[in-house]
């Protein structure tokens, strides 16, 4: 399959390294000049499970997509949420009728954005618990396993959803076909909701985090406002199933070690955060339907807080 990844940094060069090396006609795009010249200069290269691993992948930049001839089949949105807008404007070059546009990027409601630069029946929405980390331009770490759910949008697409499934699957990437992918987007969104804005405030990884005695009580109240938010929707999430999911993210041996994304952004590389798309979403919606969210509301503004003081940018 001929697949753009749009969005190149951590978990667009997982996503597109793993294609890559699954056989497909992969091409990273990303607006990161130093990242998108070192790929093409030297090679992606990934620190993969403990394996030095290096792939020959065409890389291009956002603004010089209109001299690409490449009529992709499918285009994998990774970028932050900040840039997806930007991202979908300089990709129109690349779409052509029949191409699919899966969106995997953390926090609730993009594709309120794409279908303003997407026919609606090629929109497909999906999260993953996959890992990755920036070490810098050109390098990334992908340690860990993980899994993603996706689903057609449009009426009478699922066919085609599958087809991406078993293209994702073939790279190994545990791709699931979702009969309710609004479900799990929430239910992604609660392990977001609490795991990177709490680690990113507390300055800790998800197992020291998952370790303290406040861990279980602050997470409930957390989730709680979730699953109030999504049911007001129709969208029907089990909570104690949701809290056990998290947990299971404390674990050293899978992905507790992780440092999650919002961290990484705002302590590591200090750029603002998706905590707006995440439980500022959830503080939104609470207001539409006039449900109370006072812990998203504080960890949002808590967040926005720390980005000032740190002046990212
Ligand atoms: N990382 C993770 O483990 C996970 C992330 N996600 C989600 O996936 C999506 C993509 O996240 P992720 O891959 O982590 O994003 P990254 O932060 O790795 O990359 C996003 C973009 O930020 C810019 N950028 C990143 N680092 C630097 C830097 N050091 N200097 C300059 N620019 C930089 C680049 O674009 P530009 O120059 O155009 O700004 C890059 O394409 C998000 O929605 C995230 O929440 C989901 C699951 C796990
Ligand atoms: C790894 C995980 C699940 C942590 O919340 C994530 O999605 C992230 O880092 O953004």
């Amino acid at each position: 399959m001929k697949i753009i990844i749009a969005g190149s940094g951590a978990m667009g060069s997982r996503f597109g390294l793993m294609l890559h090396r699954s056989g497909n006609d992969v091409i990273l795009v990303d607006g990161w000049k130093e990242h998108i010249d070192k790929i093409n200069n030297d090679g992606l290269q990934a620190n993969l499970n403990g394996e030095e691993v290096v792939e020959k992948i065409p890389a291009y930049h956002q603004d010089d997509l209109a001299d690409v001839d490449f009529s992709a089949d499918l285009v994998i949105l990774f970028t932050k949420a900040m840039q997806l807008e930007t991202m979908l404007k300089s990709l129109q070059p690349c779409l052509a009728e029949e191409t699919k546009v899966l969106c995997l990027l953390n926090g609730i409601g993009h594709e309120d954005i794409i279908k303003n630069y997407v026919k609606f029946e090629n929109i497909f929405i999906g999260n993953t618990m996959w890992t990755a980390g920036m070490d810098g331009p050109g390098r990334v770490t992908l340690f860990g396993s993980g899994s993603l759910d996706l689903q057609n949008l449009g009426a009478g697409k699922e066919e085609a959803a599958k087809e991406i499934t078993k293209v994702l699957s073939e790279a190994e990437l545990h791709a699931n076909f979702s009969e309710d992918i609004l479900a799990s987007i929430y239910r992604k969104a609660c392990v977001n909701g609490t795991m990177n804005g709490l680690c990113t405030m507390l300055n800790s990884n998800m197992t020291e985090f998952g370790g303290t005695t406040y861990a279980d009580d602050i997470v409930e109240a957390i989730v709680t406002e979730f699953v109030t938010v999504a049911k007001a929707q129709n969208i029907e999430l089990d909570q104690p199933a949701i809290l056990a999911q998290i947990k299971k993210c404390y674990d050293p041996e899978t992905i507790g070690l992780h440092h999650p994304s919002m961290y990484q952004d705002l302590i590591i590389n200090n750029r603002l955060t998706e905590i707006d798309y995440i439980n500022g979403a959830i503080v939104r919606k609470g207001k539409e339907f006039g449900i109370s969210t006072p812990y998203c509301a504080f960890l949002t503004q808590l967040i926005h807080v720390k980005e000032e003081i740190l002046g990212a940018k």
